[in-house]
């Protein structure tokens, strides 16, 4: 029987969670290999070489974005994702019914390796030019994407502040962008500034920018406001939260199975990582993830 491989994330959270590297050798026992891995690059390769090395099973420590880095080793391959939610975020494992403490989330993987107890949920392939990408919560293809872009590059402040800085910056120049939009084969052209595409509804925190979006259910759900102006963009943000900003006359749901965005200048951020740039075309794949519990 192979070995459960764990990534863990002493940065996620801002190091909140640190002191769970005790719990999981504990909780886990002897057939838990912590992976060795310092970098974001460095956490995909391992999970990718310990699932072709035949792990059982691979357990995420961390936020959304180490989550992120497992999923694509383990999508398609029939091998069960454990999730204990130690991130900031932590959007995905509340959108899959995770338990939100950590210590609990851990040891219902541990009863779930136990009995084999599995659920699966459809994951989002992104590809482009043959690359391909998985993302299993929210992937962001506009001014949401801008804003995590320059916040990866300000050096100041630190921590989410900078968040709020890089909104605020990027809104003073934030334009509307000509999109074109296909859905299981009808195309149209739009103009828009937040377009995301959902398997699971939220991001950012609590953001229910997909608020329909159901993981199960084979479909994808985009998301996407119009040209609005800054001031009504500001308005609607806190109804995100609730997902009731979808009322919103400046705003569109459409669903799909497959869905192609095009826009130039744009990179989606898939979890809140970076992923590909645009045009991606997006495919639904039922079953692609298998969770422990
Ligand atoms: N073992 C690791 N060491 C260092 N960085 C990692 C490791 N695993 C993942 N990362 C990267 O660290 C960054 C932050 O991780 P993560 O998103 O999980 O935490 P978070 O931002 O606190 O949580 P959330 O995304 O849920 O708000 C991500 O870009 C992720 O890819």
């Amino acid at each position: 029987m192979g070995s459960v491989a764990v990534l863990m994330n002493p940065t996620a959270g801002r190091g909140r969670h640190a002191h769970l590297r005790d719990q999981v050798a504990r909780v886990l026992g002897a057939d838990a290999e912590v992976l060795a891995v310092r970098t974001t690059e460095e956490a995909e390769a391992a999970c990718r070489a310990a699932v072709a090395g035949g792990a059982r099973a691979v357990i995420s420590v961390g936020g959304d974005g180490t989550l992120h880095r497992a999923v694509q080793a383990v999508a398609g391959t029939g091998v069960p994702l454990g999730i204990v939610p130690a991130g900031t975020g932590n959007d995905v494992a509340a959108c899959l019914g995770v338990p939100a403490d950590p210590r609990a989330a851990l040891e219902s993987a541990a009863a779930a390796l136990r009995s084999g107890q599995t659920r699966d949920f459809d994951l989002a392939r992104l590809e482009r030019d043959g690359v391909v990408r998985w993302s299993v919560g929210v992937t962001g293809l506009g001014f949401d994407t801008l804003v995590n872009e320059l916040a990866n590059r300000m050096r100041f402040p630190r921590g989410p502040r900078r968040y709020d800085v890089a909104i605020v910056l990027e809104l003073a120049r934030m334009r509307p962008r000509r999109y074109r939009i296909t859905v299981d084969g009808v195309a149209e052209e739009l103009d828009a500034v937040l377009v995301a595409v959902g398997n699971t509804a939220r991001y950012g925190g609590g953001m229910r920018i997909c608020p329909a979006a159901d993981p199960t259910d084979g479909l994808l759900d985009l998301v996407l406001a119009g040209p609005v102006s800054r001031f009504t963009l500001m308005r609607i943000k806190p109804q995100v939260y609730a997902g009731t900003h979808v009322a919103h006359p400046a705003v569109r749901q459409l669903r799909g199975r497959v869905m192609t965005v095009e826009c130039d200048g744009i990179t989606s951020y898939a979890d809140g990582e970076q992923s590909l740039p645009l045009p991606v075309t997006f495919t639904a794949v039922p079953g692609a993830l298998r969770v422990l519990g």
